[in-house]
C-alpha cells in the first residue's frame, strides 16, 4: 500500500512534499523493523519507542507514527502525529491487511476463566455447522484445517499486527468465521481495536491481573469494551458482573438461573463427562459433553448460544457437543492402568482452583490430591495465600511447588502459600515441580484423583533466569510409570 493511500485511509494528513513509498508492514518493536515498514513509537511502561528512531531508520523503515516527538528529538523519517499510538498500530495493521475482519464473522470471547475452552468449543460447533472456521487462543491458533499452530510467545491475544496478519491468513485459508480470545490486556492495549466483531461472549469475571489493571473495576472496564463493541452479546446469567452489561445492547443470557434463555437443568457429573437438560430458544433436549468439570456446562451453553447466533441448528449443536474432544491441558485426563486418576488443568486463580477441586471431588471415591504453585515476577502476588487456602481446604493433601517463579525466590512464594493454609497441616512444599508431581502420584492409590493445576498446556517453565521446556502431561505419564 502506498504511504499516501494509507494516510488517507486513516484520515491523517501528511506534510507537503512527503515521499510516497510502498509501506510493506507495521510494527511497534524496533528490532522487528524490515525495509519498507512503518514503525509505531509507543510510550510504554518501561521504554519510549521514540528512543529507537535512529535504529528504526537504519533498518529501512519508511515512516514513524507517534503521539509527538519528545523535546530535542528530530525525526530521521517522515513522522505522522496520531492521538493514540496503540490505536494507530491497530488501524495501520488493519488497513495494510485490507481490514480482514470485515469479511469474516468474528466471535470474541472474554472473561477471567473459560475463554479458551469456550473458544475451542465454539469453533468446533461452527465447523460442525459447516462453516469453515479459524481460532486464535492461548492454546494456539487454528486455520480452518483444524491443525494447532503456536505463536512464538506465551500470548493469549498477540499484538495488533499479528492479529490482523492472522485474520488475513484465515481468510486466505478459506475461513468464513473466526473465534478470537480477547484478554483484558488485549482490550486495554488496543490489540483488537480494529476487529469488527459479530458476537461477544462473556464467561465470568473474578479478581485477576490487578498488577496491571489496579482494581477489579478497572479490569472489568477493559473487558466490558468487547461487549460494547459487538452488535450482539452472549452473557452469563450466573455472573454478578452481567448486571452491568445487559444495558449495553442486544444480548442473550445463558446459565442455570431461571432467566437464562440458554439454560442447563438437571446437571449430572459422570466420570467421563457431563449430562444436562438443555432449554434454549431452539427447543429442549438432553445434552452430553464428554468433559469433566461442572463449569464446562457454562462454557458449553455459551458456545452453543454463540454458534446458534451464526446459524447453527439444535441437532448440530448437540452432535457437536457430544463429539468435542476437549482442550489440551484443560481438565485433561492422563490414563493410568493402575486406577489412579491424574488430571492436568490450567486452573491458576483461587476461584478456578476452587471450582476444579469441587468438581473433581464429586467423582472421586478416594482422596483428592493437588499439586500447585503460583507465578512469580510481576504476576499478581496477592493470589498466593488464597491459592494455599483453597488447596488445603478442598483437597486431602496439597503439594506447593514452583509455577513460573521467574525472579521471585521460590521460598518466598511457597511461604505465602503456606501462610494461606493457616493452621492446616495437609500440605508439603516441594520447590522442584517434577519432584512435586512425582511425590503426589506416589501418594495416590486406586480411586484417588491427583490434580496438577496451573501449567495446563504451557510449553515452558520459567525459573529464575532460565526458561525450561515443559510438558505437564508428559511429566504426569512419567510419574505414573515411576
Ligand atoms: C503488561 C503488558 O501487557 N505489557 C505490554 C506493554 O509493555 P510496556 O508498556 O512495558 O512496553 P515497553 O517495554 O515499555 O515498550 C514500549 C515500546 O517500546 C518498544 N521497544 C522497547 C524496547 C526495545 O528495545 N525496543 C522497542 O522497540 C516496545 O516494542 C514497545 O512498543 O506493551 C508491549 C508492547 O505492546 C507489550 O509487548 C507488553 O506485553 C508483555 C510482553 C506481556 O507479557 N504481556 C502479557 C502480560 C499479556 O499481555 N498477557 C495477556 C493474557 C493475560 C491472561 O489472560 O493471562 C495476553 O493477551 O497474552
Ligand atoms: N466457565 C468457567 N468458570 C470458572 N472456571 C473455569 C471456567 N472454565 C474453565 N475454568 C477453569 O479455568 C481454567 C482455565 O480455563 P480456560 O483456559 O478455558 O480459561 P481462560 O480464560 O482461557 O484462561 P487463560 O486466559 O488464563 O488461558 C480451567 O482449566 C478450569 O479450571
Amino acid at each position: 500500500m502506498k504511504l499516501h493511500d494509507l494516510a488517507r485511509a486513516l484520515n491523517l494528513s501528511l506534510p507537503d512534499g512527503t515521499p510516497d513509498p510502498d509501506v510493506s508492514g507495521v510494527t511497534h518493536n524496533a528490532a522487528w523493523v524490515q525495509p519498507g515498514m512503518a514503525f509505531v513509537a509507543i510510550r510504554g511502561a518501561r521504554f519510549d519507542g521514540h528512543s529507537f528512531l535512529a535504529d528504526v531508520a537504519a533498518r529501512g523503515a519508511v515512516l514513524v507514527l507517534g503521539e509527538g516527538l519528545p523535546d530535542g528529538v528530530a525525526a530521521p523519517l517522515p513522522y505522522l502525529r496520531v492521538p493514540e499510538a496503540r490505536a494507530a498500530l491497530a488501524d495501520v495493521a488493519a488497513a495494510l491487511h485490507g481490514d480482514p475482519s470485515r469479511a469474516l464473522k468474528v466471535v470474541g470471547v472474554t472473561g477471567t476463566d473459560g475463554k479458551t475452552t469456550t473458544s475451542w468449543m465454539t469453533v468446533h460447533l461452527l465447523r460442525a455447522a459447516g462453516l469453515p472456521s479459524g481460532l486464535l487462543s492461548t492454546a494456539g491458533y487454528q486455520l480452518p484445517d483444524g491443525a494447532v499452530r503456536h505463536f512464538p510467545a506465551h500470548f493469549t491475544t498477540p499484538e495488533a499486527p499479528q492479529v490482523q496478519e492472522n485474520l488475513a491468513g484465515q481468510l486466505q485459508a478459506g475461513a468464513r468465521a473466526v473465534v478470537l480470545e480477547a484478554s483484558s490486556h488485549a482490550l486495554a492495549l488496543e490489540r483488537v481495536r480494529a476487529v469488527a466483531w459479530d458476537v461477544a461472549v462473556w464467561t465470568q469475571l473474578t479478581s485477576e491481573h490487578l498488577d496491571f489493571h489496579g482494581t477489579v473495576q478497572g479490569y472489568f472496564e477493559e473487558k466490558r469494551k468487547l461487549i460494547e463493541r459487538a452488535p450482539f452479546a452472549v452473557l452469563n446469567a450466573d455472573d454478578p458482573w452481567t448486571a452491568h452489561l445487559t444495558a449495553l445492547g442486544p444480548h442473550t443470557l445463558y446459565g442455570e438461573a431461571p432467566e437464562a434463555a440458554w439454560r442447563a437443568a438437571d446437571v449430572r457429573e459422570e466420570v467421563g463427562g457431563l449430562r444436562f437438560r438443555l432449554h434454549c430458544p431452539l427447543g429442549e433436549a438432553e445434552a452430553w459433553l464428554p468433559m469433566i468439570g461442572r463449569f464446562n456446562v457454562h462454557n458449553a451453553l455459551a458456545a452453543m448460544a454463540a454458534a446458534a447466533q451464526l446459524g447453527a441448528d439444535l441437532g448440530t449443536l448437540l452432535d457437536g457437543l457430544a463429539s468435542f474432544a476437549g482442550v489440551p491441558g484443560r481438565m485433561e485426563l492422563v490414563p493410568d492402568a493402575g486406577g489412579r486418576r491424574v488430571v492436568v488443568d490450567f486452573a491458576h486463580t483461587p476461584p478456578s482452583l476452587e471450582k476444579a477441586l469441587g468438581t473433581l471431588r464429586v467423582t472421586t471415591p478416594g482422596r483428592l490430591i493437588v499439586v500447585l504453585g503460583s507465578a512469580g515476577g510481576l504476576r499478581d502476588p496477592s493470589k498466593r495465600a488464597p491459592l494455599g487456602e483453597v488447596a488445603t481446604r478442598l483437597a486431602d493433601h496439597a503439594f506447593f511447588t514452583e509455577e513460573d517463579s521467574r525472579d521471585t525466590p521460590i521460598r518466598d512464594i511457597l511461604q505465602e502459600m503456606e501462610r494461606g493454609a493457616g493452621g492446616r497441616s495437609n500440605h508439603t512444599s516441594v520447590p522442584d515441580r517434577r519432584e512435586a508431581i512425582r511425590a503426589a502420584v506416589r501418594l495416590a492409590r486406586p480411586g484417588d484423583t491427583v490434580l496438577l493445576a496451573g501449567k495446563g498446556p504451557e510449553e515452558t517453565l520459567e525459573r529464575l533466569h532460565e526458561t525450561i521446556p515443559w510438558n505437564e502431561v508428559q511429566e504426569a505419564r512419567d510419574a505414573l510409570l515411576d
